[in-house]
């Protein structure tokens, strides 16, 4: 007997850290871990009674168990997982027609501006980029001829704060029609229930918080609506995107231990980004309650995630710096278990044109942080001694630390 493919009534709900570890599975025998059902094809009893699943691309058990587990998770009624957080955008950007408009915040990840940018020169949509910080600016900028439009917070890595709930309410008065997107990969569920705040579809890259040990690559995508469930769930068997029955197992593994990593991940950032802020620095991270959107992230979120930036004032300071941690690692990616460190421009938005970046005041120099769980004085004595060892910092006769070139980023 197989996880149940949906569930016709409405289950109790129990707190989110609950929710993660307690799961009921309907295996046959009982199994305390949903079995992995590592095939493609499954036998029908006869051709008159054809069972729930037929193949693996139109339909898995344990791929359904994750997708029931994460509904409960990120407070949807539909959810799929798909093979990756791009292939999310992708599925979702299939439910435009030919010419439509679309909105979009002018620091995306770098991959969803990539896939948006390909769109537009194709000449599939017309693709607009704005400063989703400006509320106004957005609100103007929405029409009815405005079909999608594509929000993160805090964005990946300026850490910019979007008014998610403003722009929601105005966009569906302006046109009943439009469909807003929220890409919740920089909070996870933990942290931010999008759909609560008037969002259509949420999705997010499992590679990163979800899964959170870097082992599989993963996207996830939710809705509250039976119309986005039945197009999207019809790209997705189109098309065979539909996440593996492996990769579906471990991302269930990783999923119950979600908020415990999230919780310490967020307590070692604040620690981080207060130890780089008190020798000098201009942090980005919301947590911070100097950080311009402070307030406006408290009203949305429910912490602050692991994610920081901050620049130093020059290229070359910020290479040696990045080149000379040993805990940290240098990689893209980040809701990992072990901290990283990596320089946007040159990693994960190098797939934005330098001319872009400019435009779009995205500092050369930004250092960005992704911190795991290791222990915190370890990660704070590693980043003191990379930071002594480039040159950004020295020590003063009252032995502190002290930036040698203090900046002021614009927010
Ligand atoms: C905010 C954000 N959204 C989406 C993605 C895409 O996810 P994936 O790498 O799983 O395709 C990434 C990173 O890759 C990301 O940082
Ligand atoms: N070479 C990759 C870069 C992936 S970046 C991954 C992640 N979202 C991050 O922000 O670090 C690409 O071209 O997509």
């Amino acid at each position: 007997m197989s996880p149940k493919k949906s569930r016709s009534k409405p289950i109790k709900t129990y707190s989110l850290e609950t929710e993660l570890v307690f799961n009921k599975s309907a295996d046959q025998y009982n199994s305390s871990v949903a079995p992995l059902y590592q095939s493609a094809t499954f036998k029908q009893d006869s051709l008159s009674n054809m069972g729930e699943y037929d193949y693996t691309r139109s339909g898995n058990p344990t791929r359904t168990h994750l997708q029931n587990h994460l509904a409960r998770i990120m407070r949807a009624k539909h959810t799929f997982a798909v093979t990756s957080g791009m292939g999310c955008l992708d599925v979702i950007t299939r439910l435009l027609k030919p010419g439509d408009e679309v909105i979009a915040g002018d620091d995306l990840y770098g991959g969803t501006n990539r896939l948006l940018t390909y769109l537009h020169n194709k000449g599939d949509v017309k693709a607009f980029h704005y400063d989703t910080t400006n509320t106004e600016l957005i609100k103007s900028k929405i029409t009815r001829a405005t079909k999608m439009i594509f929000l993160e917070s805090p964005t990946n890595p300026l850490i910019k704060v979007v008014d998610v709930r403003s722009i929601s309410e105005h966009a569906h008065k302006v046109n009943p029609d439009v469909v807003v997107v929220f890409d919740n990969t920089m909070m996870s569920p933990i942290f931010m229930t999008p759909l609560d705040l008037g969002v259509d579809i949420q999705y997010e890259s499992a590679t990163k918080y979800l899964n959170g040990h870097h082992d599989i690559m993963a996207g996830v995508i939710a809705t509250r609506s039976d119309k986005f469930a039945e197009q999207l769930y019809n790209v997705i068997n189109s098309t065979g995107c539909g996440l593996s029955p492996f990769d579906s197992w471990l991302l269930s593994r990783g999923l119950r231990t979600l908020a415990i990593r999230v919780e310490r991940q967020q307590q070692n950032c604040i620690n981080v980004a207060e130890f780089l802020k008190n020798i000098g620095f201009k942090v980005r991270y919301p947590g911070l309650k100097d950080h311009p959107q402070h307030e406006l992230h408290n009203s949305m979120c429910r912490g602050y995630g692991a994610v920081l930036s901050f620049e130093t004032g020059n290229i070359k300071l910020s290479e040696r710096i990045v080149e000379s941690t040993e805990i940290f690692g240098i990689a893209v990616s980040f809701g990992c278990v072990n901290s990283l460190i990596s320089m946007p421009c040159k990693m994960s938005h190098a797939s934005i044109d330098a001319k872009t970046r400019e435009e779009r005041d995205f500092p050369e120099d930004l250092i960005r942080l992704c911190i795991g769980i290791e222990n915190c004085d370890d990660l704070i004595d590693d980043l003191t001694k990379a930071l002594l060892k480039s040159g950004a910092v020295r020590i003063n006769e009252r032995d502190e630390l002290f930036n040698v070139v203090p900046v002021q980023p614009k927010l």
